[in-house]
C-alpha cells in the first residue's frame, strides 16, 4: 500500500507563497484536506500529482520522488476541479481513451470496471454534452480510476453536486479506499469532509495549521475556551453562582424565544462537576446543557481565527 511523503514542501509564484512548507504525510484511506479559497488546496494536490515542482522541499511515494517521474504515473490519478471535458465523446469513449494512454493490457475490462465503479453503465454510450454535472464528475472520476491507482487526489469534487450525488460519491471513495488505495479529496467545506474522512488535514493560508481525525482537532483545543448553552429553570440565580464560583470565564443571559445562559468554560471537565452541584444546592432545575461549538466549523475557525 502507498504512502506520500510531502516534505518541507512551498511553492511560490512571485511573491505569493500559495504553499508554505508544509510537512504530511498521506496514508490509504480517504483523508480531507480542508480550507478555505485559496489556502493552497489545489497547489498541493498539483504537486502531489507530480504536475507542478515543489519550489522548495520534496514529495515522495514509497520513497521515490513524484515529479518527472513516469512510472509513479501510473500509481496515482488526479481528479482535477476543472469542468473543461470533451464534451464530443460518449462517456465510454473518454474512459477508453484514458485507457489507451495508459496502455492498460486490456482497454475493454478496465473501462467496463471502471464505469461501474462509479454506476455510469446505462450512460455510458451518451455524449458527455448531454450529461448533467453530477454524471460530468462521475465521468471524470471513471478515467482517473481507469488504471486501478494506488493514490487517488481529488480537487473538490463534490463542487455543485446535489445531496444524492454527494452521498453516492462519497460511497464509491469508501468503496475505493477500502481496497486498500489512499484518496485525498480537497473541500472548502467542513461538514463535507466530517463526513468523508478518517484523517482531516488543515491547510490555511498556504500554511498546514492542523492534522488529526476530527476528534483529535478538537482535542487540541481542550484549553481553548468551550462554549455551552444552558438552560434552567432559573437562569438568573444560576448564573449568580455561577459567577460567585468563578467556575466560568463569562456567563451570557440569552433572552428570546428560549431564554438560556451562554457560558463559556475553560475547565471543561471543573465545569462538568460544578454546575449539577451548584444547580442542586440553589434548587433549581437543570433543563439542557448543550455544547455550541461542536462543529467541525467551530474547530475550524478556532485554529484558523485563533492564529
Ligand atoms: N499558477 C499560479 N500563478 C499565480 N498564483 C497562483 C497560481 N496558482 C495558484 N496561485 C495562487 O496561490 C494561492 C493558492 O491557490 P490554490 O488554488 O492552491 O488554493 P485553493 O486552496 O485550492 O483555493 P480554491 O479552492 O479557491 O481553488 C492563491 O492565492 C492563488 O491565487
Amino acid at each position: 500500500m502507498a504512502t506520500m511523503h510531502v516534505d518541507g514542501v512551498s511553492r511560490w509564484y512571485g511573491d505569493l507563497v500559495a504553499v508554505n512548507d508544509v510537512t504530511l504525510r498521506v496514508q490509504p484511506g480517504v483523508t480531507g484536506l480542508l480550507g478555505p479559497n485559496g489556502a493552497g488546496k489545489s497547489t498541493l494536490l498539483a504537486m502531489l500529482a507530480g504536475f507542478e515542482a515543489p519550489s522548495a522541499g520534496e514529495v515522495t511515494l514509497d520513497g521515490e520522488p513524484v515529479r518527472d517521474n513516469p512510472g509513479i504515473y501510473r500509481r496515482l490519478a488526479m481528479m482535477p476541479e476543472t469542468e473543461a471535458m470533451y464534451d464530443e465523446l460518449t462517456g465510454r469513449e473518454f474512459v477508453t481513451a484514458m485507457a489507451r494512454l495508459h496502455r492498460l493490457p486490456d482497454v475493454r475490462v478496465a473501462t467496463d470496471r471502471a464505469l461501474t465503479l462509479v454506476d455510469l453503465h446505462d450512460a455510458a454510450d451518451r455524449r458527455i454534452g448531454k450529461y448533467s454535472k453530477g454524471m460530468r464528475q462521475r465521468i471524470k472520476m471513471a478515467a482517473s480510476l481507469v488504471h486501478e491507482p494506488e493514490v487517488l487526489l481529488l480537487d473538490e469534487p463534490f463542487n455543485g453536486m446535489d445531496p444524492g450525488q454527494r452521498v453516492r460519491l462519497m460511497g464509491t471513495l469508501h468503496e475505493y479506499a477500502d481496497r486498500g488505495a489512499s484518496v485525498v479529496v480537497s473541500s472548502h467545506i467542513l461538514e463535507e469532509v466530517q463526513q468523508l474522512a478518517g484523517t482531516i488535514e488543515v491547510m490555511v493560508a498556504g500554511r498546514h495549521l492542523a492534522s488529526g481525525d476530527f476528534r483529535s482537532l478538537r482535542r487540541l483545543m481542550t484549553d481553548r475556551p468551550h462554549q455551552y448553552e444552558v438552560v434552567s429553570g432559573d437562569d438568573r440565580r444560576l448564573a449568580a453562582a455561577l459567577v460567585a464560583e468563578g467556575a466560568t470565564e463569562s456567563v451570557t443571559l440569552a433572552r428570546g424565544l428560549r431564554p438560556s445562559l451562554q457560558v463559556q468554560v475553560t475547565d471543561f471537565e471543573g465545569f462538568t462537576r460544578t454546575l449539577p452541584r451548584l444547580a442542586r444546592s440553589l434548587g433549581v432545575e437543570l433543563v439542557s446543557v448543550r455544547p455550541t461549538d461542536e462543529s467541525l466549523e467551530s474547530v475550524f475557525s478556532y485554529l484558523v481565527e485563533g492564529r
